[in-house]
């Protein structure tokens, strides 16, 4: 369907928890964040129905997201009964990757197509204090199990930060160019936590010219629903794909919105909107009415987020919006 700003929204990230088995630095703060009571959180069957009914206001792509949503039971059982919806054209996971070693198989098993995995660094040190515990080479392995279980494309997320993974940038470029992966460099948004890291940002134009990447020219072929500009050096495997969304955000070109663990839609990532469907949909009304509050609040999808704006403050943490 289309917005006000005649924008075509396709796109529904969805966050299965706000739960996780990592507490990476920028994302959410060491201690403090209150989950969610497990009543609170929307069942697998109520976002089903929500896909449903958005499948038939022209949504397609359906991005599985948290928290960890690999933490969740019985995701993989939800994952299947995703990918068999009549018009889940493409269903996507974005994951930590630390299960992926003893799960890659099943999700390819589950219809999942495609894969979008967190590493900011792949020093063991490094990882283990960023995500306050993690161990890296189950990531990497994770990565590994993925191309095997023949989960395509499989991309790489780097949040690129500064002062602790900018000498790394080389690294992952190395890796795209071995590997059939797909590494995105993703600029620092200040939200939650982040809010008070911005002079760790690293706009996406300095990132180029420290991979010597300003002159290359953009290619379309990588399969996605997101906003990454792509490259192909020659010799590469993979590519690189880059995310700016501060220092030249794709706003105008926007085409998705979100649905947190506890049932609010929230058409804009950096927008404190929000418009609970976890009591609609438990209130015993019809999809046909569903569909028409549904439609209404993409409807009112904001025209670009106000992130350069330093006074902006979120009330929920990067985990809790699903990224
Ligand atoms: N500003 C902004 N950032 C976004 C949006 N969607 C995703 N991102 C950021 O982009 C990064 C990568 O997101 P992913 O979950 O991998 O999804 P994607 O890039 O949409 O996925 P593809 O379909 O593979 O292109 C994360 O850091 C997100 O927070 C958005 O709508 N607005
Ligand atoms: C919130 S996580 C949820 C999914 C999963 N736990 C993961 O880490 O992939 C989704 C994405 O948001 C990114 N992210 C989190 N905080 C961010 C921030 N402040 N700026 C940019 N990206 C961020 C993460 O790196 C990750 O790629
Ligand atoms: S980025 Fe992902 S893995 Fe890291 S704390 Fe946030 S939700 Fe967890
Ligand atoms: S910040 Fe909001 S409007 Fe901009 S791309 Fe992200 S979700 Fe869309």
């Amino acid at each position: 369907m289309q917005d006000q700003y005649l924008r075509r929204i396709e796109y529904l990230r969805i966050s299965v928890t706000d739960r996780c088995n990592l507490r990476c630095q920028y994302c959410m703060p060491a201690e403090g964040v209150q989950w969610l009571p497990h009543d609170s959180i929307l069942s697998f069957e109520e976002i089903l129905r929500l896909m449903r009914i958005s499948t038939q206001l022209g949504f397609r792509r359906f991005r599985v997201t948290g928290g960890e949503p690999l933490v969740r039971k019985g995701i993989l059982d939800f994952l299947q009964e995703s990918a068999q919806l009549p018009g889940v054209d493409d269903l996507m996971l974005t994951t930590n990757g630390l299960l992926l070693p003893e799960m890659a198989f099943d999700i390819k098993s589950a219809g999942v197509q495609r894969i979008n995995i967190s590493l900011d660094t792949m020093d063991r040190d490094r990882f283990y204090e960023n995500t306050r515990g993690g161990d890296v080479s189950k990531v990497i392995q994770g990565v590994f199990r993925s191309l095997e279980a023949g989960l395509n494309p499989v991309k790489i997320n780097v949040v690129v930060v500064r002062g602790f993974n900018t000498d790394e940038l080389p690294s992952f470029l190395t890796l795209a160019k071995q590997y059939p992966l797909h590494v995105r460099f993703i600029e620092l948004m200040p939200i939650g936590v982040s809010s008070e890291q911005r002079s760790d940002f690293v706009p996406i134009q300095e990132m180029k010219e420290l991979l010597g990447l300003e002159d290359d020219i953009p290619i379309k072929d990588i399969p996605g629903g997101g906003p990454a500009e792509y490259f192909r050096p020659n010799g590469f495997k993979g590519s690189i794909g880059f995310i700016s969304a501060l220092s030249r955000h794709f706003c105008n070109t926007c085409n998705r919105v979100r649905l947190t663990a506890d049932g609010k839609l929230r058409p804009c990532l950096h927008s404190k909107h929000e418009v609970d469907f976890r009591e609609v949909l438990r209130s015993g009304i019809s999809d046909q009415e569903i569909m028409k509050l549904f439609a209404q609040a993409v409807w009112h999808k904001p025209a670009e987020h106000h992130m350069n704006n330093e006074a902006w403050q979120d009330t929920r943490v990067m985990s809790q919006i699903g990224g």
